[in-house]
Parts: structure tokens; C-alpha cells; sequence
């Protein structure tokens, strides 16, 4: 898979589509990998040409040493866009990616021509969330990660999508058991210091928010936050968990598709 090669090491990407069109940046959620869009590329790249890649600390990127901040993983989004000569995108995070994608268009709006928050927040979770779970897996290594399985299945789908769909869920739990323990607890660090309650009026470009009905993690309440101080944000709600992407698979791509074409 190709590569750029950042300061510290390599971030891994995927660069699917149509040559000349406009080009869509996907941006992974917190223990999964640029696979996790993998139901979306079909109808994605019939519009865009689809850059995906695997978050610092996720997948086939560079591990470095942690803790990340969000910050440090939108300035790898912009090196990326420098290094492929792209000057804007459209760009669409799912919960850490949502992150990104808050802080692109929130410090870098001349690179971002639509931007699509899917299950995220302008602030994720509390310390008391993130601190135990960074010294798990830190502390257990790649058996933790094994051992984040049934917490991360119960907040990622619905208990009836998970019994249903096996064929779509395990793929997406083995990249959390591939992640590394050192990554992971990383980007825990980096979504646990974000916050962008206060500077979400800054963002101009035309936003999507994404909500899934059934996420536990970053409610739709979090998204009607967001939406409320986004000047003319839509929102969107699936019937869903935390991974709505893949739970409401071809509805997902057609109404963000919608929303990008526009
Ligand atoms: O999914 C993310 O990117 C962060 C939020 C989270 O807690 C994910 C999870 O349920 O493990």
C-alpha cells in the first residue's frame, strides 16, 4: 500500500477513484482502520476520488510515541493533502476522525470544501473514561486489546445488528484486536484532551452531522450540540450505533453522498 513519509514515520493510505475528480479524505474512528469504509468506497468513488488512511497509531501507519493530540493528527491530514499536491477536499471523520475533521475546519477551513461529522462530539468522553482504559491496554498489551472486544461490539452496533451480521462485524473487531496497545492508548489521549465546545462557530464550511439513534458514545444529543452552533449544519440520525457507517451501510453512503453533491 503506498505511503507518505511524515517527520516519524509512515502514514499508510489508499487513494481510490476517478483521476480529476474531486477528492473525499475518510478519517478512521479510535481502533479501527481505513477498511472500516470499505461499504462506502463503491458508491464514493463513482463521485470522488476517495482518500483513506490509517490514523498514527492505527493499522499500517507509524506508531510513535504518545500521547497524540488531535491537533498533531490534522496537521498528518494536511501533510498528507501537501504531499499528494492536493490544495482542498471534502473531508468525513467518523468519532476520532469527527475530531479531525473538527479541528481541519476549525484551523485549516481553506483545505476543507464540505466537511461530514459522523458519531462524534465536540468533546468525547470524560478523563475517568479514557485514563483506565489507556492503563489497560498499556499495562495488558495485545491481550487487552483482545479483552476490548464485547465492550467495544456492545457500543459499536446494536445487540441485534451484532447477532445478525456477523459477516460485517468481525472484520471491523479483528482491526482492534491488530491495533497496537502503544497506538491505541495514543489516540485515547488525543480524543480524551479534545475540545471544541467553544470554537465550533468558527467552523464555515457547509457541515453533515450523523447520528446513529442507538450510539451510546457520542449521542445525537451531542450532534444537535454541534448542530445548534454550526452555522447551517444539517443532521442526519440511522438507526444505529457508534459505527454508523457500517451498520446503516448503503443508506449512510447515499445520504452523505447527497449531502456532498449537493
Ligand atoms: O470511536 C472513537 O473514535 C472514539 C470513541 C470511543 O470511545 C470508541 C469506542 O467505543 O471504543
Amino acid at each position: 500500500m503506498p505511503a507518505v513519509r511524515l517527520a516519524d514515520g509512515d502514514l499508510n493510505y489508499l487513494l481510490e477513484g476517478p483521476a480529476g475528480k474531486p477528492v473525499l479524505v475518510l478519517s478512521n474512528s479510535l481502533g479501527t482502520d481505513l477498511h472500516m469504509w470499505d461499504a462506502q468506497i463503491p458508491a464514493f468513488t463513482q463521485h470522488f476520488q476517495v482518500l483513506r488512511y490509517d490514523t498514527r497509531g492505527h493499522g499500517k501507519s507509524l506508531v510513535s510515541e504518545g500521547p497524540y493530540s488531535i491537533a498533531q493528527l490534522g496537521a498528518d491530514v494536511l501533510a498528507l493533502l501537501d504531499a499528494l499536491d492536493i490544495e482542498k477536499a471534502y473531508f468525513c471523520g467518523l468519532s476520532m476522525g469527527g475530531l479531525i475533521g473538527q479541528w481541519l475546519a476549525i484551523n485549516a477551513p481553506a483545505r476543507i470544501e464540505r466537511l461530514v461529522l459522523c458519531n462524534t462530539a465536540a468533546k468525547i468522553g470524560a478523563p475517568e473514561v479514557w485514563n483506565p482504559r489507556i492503563d489497560t491496554v498499556l499495562s495488558g498489551g495485545a491481550q487487552a486489546m483482545r479483552d476490548l472486544r464485547d465492550a467495544s461490539i456492545s457500543r459499536w452496533f446494536t445487540p441485534e445488528f451484532a447477532e445478525a451480521e456477523p459477516a460485517k462485524v468481525e472484520p471491523i473487531v479483528g482491526m482492534l484486536a491488530q491495533t497496537s496497545p502503544e497506538g491505541y492508548a495514543a489516540n485515547c489521549a488525543a480524543v480524551r484532551d479534545a475540545d471544541y465546545r467553544e470554537q465550533l462557530g468558527g467552523i464555515s464550511a457547509p457541515t453533515l452531522i450523523v447520528c446513529g439513534s442507538g450510539d451510546p458514545v457520542t449521542t445525537t444529543e451531542h450532534g444537535r450540540f454541534m448542530q445548534e452552533r454550526i452555522a447551517g449544519a444539517e443532521l442526519v440520525e440511522f438507526q444505529a450505533a457508534h459505527l454508523s457507517n457500517v451498520q446503516a451501510g448503503d443508506a449512510f453512503s447515499q445520504r452523505v453522498l447527497a449531502f456532498l453533491t449537493a
